[in-house]
Formats: C-alpha cells, sequence, structure tokens
C-alpha cells in the first residue's frame, strides 16, 4: 500500500511537471499568471539589489543617501541600486518603475538588459524612459510574437492605428501626426502586405480619406475599393494621381493662409479638409522606366512625390510607402525621397544593405537585428522613427476578407473629395454582395 501511494505520489508529480512544461510551451498566455508572474516576481524581489550590483548598476550614494545607508558597523558606504518605485503584473510580463539615481542613465540599464533578461529569467527586458529620471523595465515572460495577439485595448483613435505588436507586449501604433511619412521594406514573402492590410483596417475606422497606389495591376488593394477614395493601378494613373495631389497640396497651403495658421489641426473643424493616407504599394513600380516616354513620367511622379513628402505634412496629406528596396539604385531622387520618410517599418530583408537603407540613417543599432529576422517569423519587423527609438514588432495576421468586411462597414465614412473623382475605384453591384470583390478603376483622362 505504501509502495502504491508512493509511486502514484511521483507519478502524480511527473504528471504535473510534464503538464506545466506543456503549458509552457503551448499555452504560455495561461502558464504566465498562473505559474511565470509569481516566480518571476519573487525571483526579481529577492535578487534585484544583488542583480544590479553584479550587471555594474549602482552607484555611490552622496549626501543625505550615503548617511542613511552607510553601514555603522564597517563605517563604509554601499553602492546603492535604482529605487524601485512600481511593480506591476501584466497579461504578459511584469513592469518595474525605477528611479534612476545620480550618475546612472537609461541607456546603462538598456546595455545590461541581455543580463537582467538571464538573471530573471524572463524572454526579454525593454528599457523604456517614462520621464526624466525614470524608466520603466518591460519585462515580457514569454515570446508575445509567436502568436501575436493585440491588446484588448489597441483601438484606433485620432490619427493612430495599432498595426502590429511589439516585443514588450505593448501595442504598436502608426501615428500619422508624430510620423507623417513612413517607408516599409521587406523582401518577398516578408509581410509587407500583411502589414498594409492592418493598416488599412485601422484606418477604415477613422475619418480619413484613402488613396491606393498599387501598380501590380490592384491585385492587393482594389479589394478594397469601397474605403477608398482613389486608386492608381498603373504608373501613368499614378502620376496623375500625384499631380493632382499636389493641386491639393497647394490649395489646402492657400486655405491656411486664410485662417492664419500654419497647421491643418489648426483650423477650425467646419472648414478642415479630410486628412488623407497615400499607400503606395511597391515603390518601385513607380521608378522604373522602359522607354523615353516612361522617363518623362517617372520625373513627374518622382519630382510630386518628393513634394508631398517635403511639405504635405502641414495640410494632412501622409504618405506610407512601402517596397522591397528603397536605394539610389531605383535611380535619380529615390535616396532623396527616402530621407523624408521617417518613420520606418523593415521586415526581412535578403541583405544587410536593404535593412541599412531602412534603418542606418535613423535607428543604427537596430540594421542587425532586422538583419536576423528568420523567414518562418513573416510579419516580424523592426520599427524605427526620426527619435532613435525602435521597437521589432509582428503584425497579426489578418485575412484579406477581414480587411474586405472592415472596408465595406466602413465605406460611409469615405470623405467628399470631388477631385479625387476621376480616380474613384468602381464597385460593381455584385461585389456589395458577399463574396470576392472586383474592381474595375475608370480610366484616367490626363
Ligand atoms: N504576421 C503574420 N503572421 C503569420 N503569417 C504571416 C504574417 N505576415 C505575413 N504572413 C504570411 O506570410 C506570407 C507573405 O506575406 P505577405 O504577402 O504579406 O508578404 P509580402 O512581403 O507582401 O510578399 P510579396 O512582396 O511577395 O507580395 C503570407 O502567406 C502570409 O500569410
Amino acid at each position: 500500500m505504501t509502495d502504491l501511494s508512493v509511486w502514484l505520489e511521483a507519478t502524480g508529480a511527473l504528471a504535473g511537471a510534464g503538464g506545466l512544461g506543456y503549458a509552457k510551451y503551448r499555452a504560455p498566455r495561461v502558464y504566465w499568471p498562473l505559474v511565470g508572474l509569481p516566480v518571476t516576481w519573487g525571483r526579481f524581489s529577492l535578487s534585484y539589489r544583488s542583480t544590479m550590483d553584479v550587471c555594474g548598476l549602482t552607484v555611490h550614494p552622496s549626501g543625505l543617501r550615503a548617511f542613511m545607508t552607510r553601514n555603522v558597523a564597517r563605517r563604509e558606504v554601499q553602492p546603492v541600486p535604482p529605487k524601485v518605485r512600481r511593480v506591476r503584473p501584466t497579461s504578459t510580463g511584469l513592469r518595474v518603475t525605477l528611479r534612476l539615481p545620480a550618475g546612472l542613465e537609461p541607456a546603462d540599464l538598456a546595455a545590461s538588459s541581455e543580463r537582467l533578461r538571464h538573471a530573471w529569467g524572463v524572454h526579454s527586458v525593454t528599457v523604456v524612459e517614462t520621464k526624466p529620471g525614470f524608466v520603466e523595465l518591460r519585462m515580457t515572460g514569454y515570446d508575445v510574437l509567436r502568436r501575436v495577439r493585440m491588446p484588448r485595448k489597441a483601438r484606433p483613435h485620432g490619427m493612430a492605428v495599432p498595426v502590429a505588436l511589439r516585443e514588450d507586449g505593448t501595442a504598436f501604433e502608426r501615428d500619422y501626426r508624430k510620423a507623417p511619412m513612413a517607408l516599409t521594406l521587406g523582401a518577398n514573402q516578408s509581410g509587407k502586405s500583411m502589414y498594409l492590410r492592418s493598416l488599412i483596417k485601422g484606418l477604415a475606422e477613422l475619418p480619413v480619406g484613402l488613396v491606393g497606389v498599387d501598380c501590380k495591376r490592384g491585385v492587393e488593394q482594389s479589394a478594397f475599393a469601397p474605403r477608398l477614395s482613389a486608386l492608381a493601378t498603373t504608373p501613368d494613373q499614378a502620376a496623375s494621381l500625384f499631380g493632382v495631389l499636389v493641386v491639393e497640396m497647394e490649395e489646402r497651403f492657400d486655405l491656411l493662409n486664410l485662417h492664419g495658421v500654419s497647421d491643418l489641426w489648426e483650423l477650425p473643424e467646419d472648414v478642415r479638409p479630410a486628412p488623407l493616407i497615400v499607400l503606395v504599394d511597391e515603390v518601385s513600380e513607380l521608378f522604373l522606366i522602359s522607354s523615353r516616354k516612361d522617363e518623362e513620367r517617372r520625373e513627374r511622379l518622382v519630382t510630386s512625390l518628393i513634394r508631398l513628402a517635403q511639405m504635405a505634412r502641414a495640410v494632412g496629406i501622409y504618405l506610407e510607402i512601402c517596397g522591397q528596396r528603397f536605394g539610389s539604385d531605383l535611380g535619380k531622387g529615390a535616396t532623396m525621397l527616402r530621407a523624408q520618410l521617417t518613420g520606418r517599418v523593415v521586415h526581412r530583408v535578403n541583405d544587410k544593405q536593404t535593412a541599412e537603407m531602412g534603418l542606418a540613417d535613423v535607428a543604427p543599432e537596430a540594421v542587425h537585428v532586422a538583419s536576423l529576422i528568420p523567414m518562418e517569423r513573416p510579419g516580424t519587423a523592426v520599427a524605427a522613427d526620426a527619435s532613435g527609438g525602435w521597437s521589432k514588432i509582428r503584425t497579426p495576421e489578418i485575412s484579406k476578407a477581414e480587411v474586405v468586411v472592415a472596408c465595406r462597414e466602413f465605406a460611409h465614412l469615405v470623405p467628399d473629395l470631388p477631385f479625387l473623382d476621376p480616380f474613384r475605384p468602381t464597385v460593381p453591384v455584385e461585389a456589395s454582395a458577399d463574396g470576392p470583390v472586383l474592381v474595375k478603376p475608370r480610366p484616367v483622362t490626363e
């Protein structure tokens, strides 16, 4: 009987351990709050001081603090780590707010994030400066990018759309007020279209005009016709469309002048024109030429694009440009245009140079992270902006049908923009029933 109970206990313990191991891998969302979080929290609390000490993240206190923390018996002053101000558990990790003592800066902690990650046995540690003198250590208990689930609270608002999940479990927002012009790069099958889908799905809910440029004959964007104000599917149409957008930009500047303001958002709401987001899929199609006639079109197109990229922010016209590569090999004007696109998202690339094209000027230390994105993780990217900050993100997997549904649901939000009427994609009547949407853009009269 005793043997049997020992055997049963041992089997039970083994099964429990096996179950936990299985849950850790297969159901990390359940494992984390039940097991991972208490273990990590305990580990953090018990080893905080010693970990910070061995990581070189302590400083000799000065003045009153030195007096308060001195070891009276040995008459010596112990170095102190940053003060823990707050520990907050989340569904994916643990957030710790630290007050930095004089002599430590956020970069010191960021440089040790790998060591902290190993010391506390978590998947990642990201250091974010929340205000001068304070940082937040964002620990994630497991690889949240393996199966992306966006935080429930992440909804489109203002001019910002949550498009992907960051490695620290927070939503990455594409915010047009913060980074008006952006470039998304990536090799074939790296997830660029998925990123654009996620963006369009969110933008569809906002009171903005969406302008599509998809010179792969519209294969990707024509399905979103019900929510598009304009769609160009050939370089010729795109050249005309950009010409019209430049004229609109100039008229909007006149309007700003009239009201004595310098930005669209300072205009009274009743006269403020709808913001426009121009979504360009595969930008190289706009740059490539095959004849002399194309050369003139290309010149027009690139000039319009550069003018928009340089000035249109103030009048609420924003560019979202996507491509496989975007360097001087595309020809005159490419690097000049790229410099204006300060928001960057770089997916898996085929060579380091492409990662450099996207990141070297805004976040050079992120270049090697982008070069290491594995093929079996489509949708993963490095997002950076001109502030120097960057993060690893992954887009949720969204089917085209889901985006089509959103575009139909919010079709009533298409703003009234008569100047774009010649480019408005027509949605055949039968397309409003369930089923694939077939769109034939109207021919453009130049
Ligand atoms: N976030 C993601 N999660 C899971 N699978 C994804 C994700 N993003 C993309 N994929 C898958 O990867 C494949 C390629 O994605 P996508 O078409 O977006 O790449 P792309 O860079 O636009 O490719 P191309 O340049 O060839 O058009 C698709 O099969 C898609 O389902």
